[in-house]
């Protein structure tokens, strides 16, 4: 049974496949204090969270089993994500279920900052009837400029271009063809602050937007420019804001969110010219009810072990290719231990190429997969969210690439190796019917199923060696299932690949490298 734990507000119409499910156990507690937080968290397997909950390296910690964090919305910037990803836990948020309503938030803010609405309204219901003080501008043939063109920003330029308005937008991932399509003009960050009667940011909150506009930006601006933030609290320097008001640069400004939520007194309230809501872009009926259905639907996925999409700290694998890559999972998860297993020395680098069919395809996740069946020898609880982060946070080396020449199989994969003490390879592919082999050890071709116990034997090729490593196993009680030889020349370096049907103790292994004819023998187990 999956405990999954709720920790902001959510609707109940969202969870629905949450409360129904017959291996889910839902616990849903707002306002827990830190805590009633660390201890909830110890024993769930899945967290669901909106802005509130602060989702920190430190929580993160106290959570022994926790396999994703589930974002009803779209910023995670109150999740740690390093942290869950060092800890190899799964972010997923639900990114189109509260564009709409975003979009139309920021509309209707627009609309109110150009027309005093807020202020006419406090001003109507205080018994006074001032028409002269709340005159507006027309939003007609003005200029909107929107920092960041992504699904809000492009949802709030098709209502501004509806409402007559020149639309500008700059974003780095921007294409003159999307801008086109959209209605906008594509322009640089600079350009659009300079020529915009209202500016609009709609990025995330990250280290490049933090104070994205600050005093610097504001001095470049047009005079009498209108300011909105329905993004994230921190894009905009409050403390620039409130002075470019105060200093006329800034006829207004209309904000939806902020550095510190709750705000409480925040000085820019004090001036006529903010009007204000408390983060209520996504605060609809339906974008609360799509945020929930879509964010359930993906912990239910992710717990299960089936296929999802939409993750923060993994790249978005498509449903097609992920059960394309199905097959090939084991195969990848055994060849990257098999190659570990193997190898000696301190790991340096990982080099894992991909031919035949498989060059075809994204491999991306397969080779998280490989690096986690590497790294799982040396650290526990590494899976395939955590796996690169490991090896870079350890200086390892990965490498990822692709060729044609498949030597006759559909497909291989070559997991190389390489240590302070030297290099190995091991290849491997999927035979159709008959499961996954490891076709080739170094240059040795051979044909291993890549399970259970195995002993990988390097040796001299000389008569009487085989029947001996066979009596001593024998002696020491071990059957052997299957055996491969592979050598290069006659008399040369080979290799013993067995199969064999329990463990093997140190003293067997010591019993076995005291043979002349070998020189290392290493215990897999797969
Ligand atoms: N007020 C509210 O209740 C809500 C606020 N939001 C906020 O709105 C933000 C945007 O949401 P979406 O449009 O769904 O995200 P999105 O990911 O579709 O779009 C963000 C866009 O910002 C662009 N961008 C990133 N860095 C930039 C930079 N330095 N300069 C210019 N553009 C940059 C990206 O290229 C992307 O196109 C979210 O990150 C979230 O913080 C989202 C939903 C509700
Ligand atoms: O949960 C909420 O209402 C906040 C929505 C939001 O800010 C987001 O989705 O990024």
């Amino acid at each position: 049974m999956f405990r999954v734990l709720i920790t902001d507000p959510l609707s109940k119409l969202g969870i629905e496949q949450l409360l129904d499910a017959t291996d889910v156990k839902v616990v849903q507690k707002t306002d827990l204090s830190k805590e009633e937080l660390l201890t909830e968290i110890a024993d769930a397997d899945a967290l669901i969270v909106r802005s509130q909950t602060q989702v920190t390296a430190e929580l993160i910690q106290h959570a022994k089993k926790l396999k994703v964090i589930g974002r009803a919305g779209v910023g995670v910037d109150n999740i740690d994500i390093p942290a869950a990803t060092a800890q190899g836990i799964i972010v997923v948020n639900a990114p189109d279920g509260n564009t709409i309503s975003t979009a139309e938030h920021t509309f209707a803010m627009l609309i109110s900052l150009a027309r005093n609405i807020p202020q006419g309204y406090r001003s109507i219901v205080r018994g006074e009837w001032n028409r002269k003080a709340y005159v507006g501008v027309e939003l007609n043939n003005k200029t909107l400029g929107i920092l960041g063109l992504g699904r809000i920003g492009t949802e709030l330029a098709k209502r501004a271009r509806a409402f007559h308005m020149n639309v500008m937008a700059f974003d780095p991932y921007l294409t003159e063809d999307r801008a086109k399509k959209i209605g906008v003009q594509k322009a640089s960050l600079d350009h659009v602050i300079a020529a915009s009667d209202f500016i609009t940011v709609h990025t995330p909150l990250t280290k490049e937007t933090r104070h994205l506009i600050d005093a610097k930006a504001f001095s470049q601006m047009k005079n009498g420019v209108r300011i909105l933030n329905c993004a994230r609290g921190g894009i905009i320097d409050e403390n620039a804001l409130f002075d470019a008001i105060q200093s006329g640069k800034v006829a207004g400004a209309a904000l939806d969110v902020f550095e510190t939520e709750p705000p409480g007194e925040h000085p820019l309230f004090t001036l006529p010219q903010v009007i204000a809501t408390p983060h209520l872009g996504a605060s609809t009926r339906e974008a609360q009810e799509n945020v929930a259905i879509d964010v359930s639907q993906e912990i239910l996925h992710i717990l299960r072990d089936e296929p999802f999409k939409n993750a923060v700290n993994l790249p978005s694998i498509p449903a097609e290719l992920q059960e394309k890559l199905r097959p090939y999972q084991i195969l990848a998860e055994r060849l990257g231990s098999f190659s570990i297993q193997s190898a000696e020395g301190a790991l340096e680098e990982i080099t894992i190429t991909f031919s035949g069919e498989l060059a075809e395809m994204d491999t991306a996740p397969l080779s998280r997969i490989i690096l986690k069946g590497t790294l799982s020898h040396y650290l526990s609880d590494v899976n395939y969210v955590s796996a690169p982060y490991l090896a870079k946070e350890r200086g390892i080396k990965v490498t990822e690439q692709k060729t044609s020449q498949s030597h006759g199989f559909t497909h291989l994969i070559h997991v190389g190796i390489r240590t302070d003490q030297g290099e190995f390879i091991v290849s491997g592919t999927l035979l159709n019917g008959l499961g996954t082999r490891i076709v080739k050890i170094d240059q040795y071709p051979v044909d291993v199923q890549p399970e259970g116990h195995l002993l990988l034997i390097h040796h001299y090729d000389r008569p009487g060696a085989i029947g001996r490593v066979g009596t001593i196993l024998g002696d020491h009680g071990v059957n052997i299932a299957t055996m491969q030889v592979g050598r290069k020349n006659i008399g040369g370096r080979a290799i013993m690949m067995l199969h064999v049907d329990k463990q093997v103790s140190e003293t067997l292994l010591e019993s076995l490298e005291a043979l002349d004819e070998i020189h290392r023998v290493t215990a897999i187990d797969l």
